[in-house]
């Protein structure tokens, strides 16, 4: 079983896409689209939708497979909106009763 480390090197890895150019870089496409921060959102909203539809339709490998497709997204859109993850951590972890 894999543990929560992957989500920082993939932030660390989304982080390095936007400070630098990258040929064929799916990250960097999108933090550089036109419609900028919009572009990420709508990734954002599209996986949500594929992930609550997986689930509904009760296919376990591809509920998991958009899962991650939203994560990834969500991280990307944080990039693009400014936001660090870790002040997200933070408001969950004052939320802990
Ligand atoms: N985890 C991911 C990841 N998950 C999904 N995707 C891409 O997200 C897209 C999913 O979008 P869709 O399912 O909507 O497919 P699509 O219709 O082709 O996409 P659009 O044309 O609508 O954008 C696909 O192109 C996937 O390849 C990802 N692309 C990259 N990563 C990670 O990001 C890292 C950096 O990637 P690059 O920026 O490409 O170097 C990689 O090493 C990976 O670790």
């Amino acid at each position: 079983m894999r543990d929560w480390e992957i989500l920082e090197e993939l932030w660390e890895v989304i982080q390095d896409r936007a400070d630098h150019p990258s040929t064929g870089s799916y990250v960097r496409s999108i933090l550089t689209h036109r419609k900028g921060v919009d572009k990420s959102l709508e990734k954002v909203g599209e996986e949500a939708v594929e992930f609550i539809l997986a689930a509904k339709n009760q296919v376990p490998e591809r509920t998991v497979s958009e899962a991650a497709d939203l994560l990834f997204h969500l991280l990307v859109a944080f990039q693009a909106l400014g936001i660090d993850p870790a002040d997200v951590l933070d408001e969950l972890a004052a939320r802990r009763k």
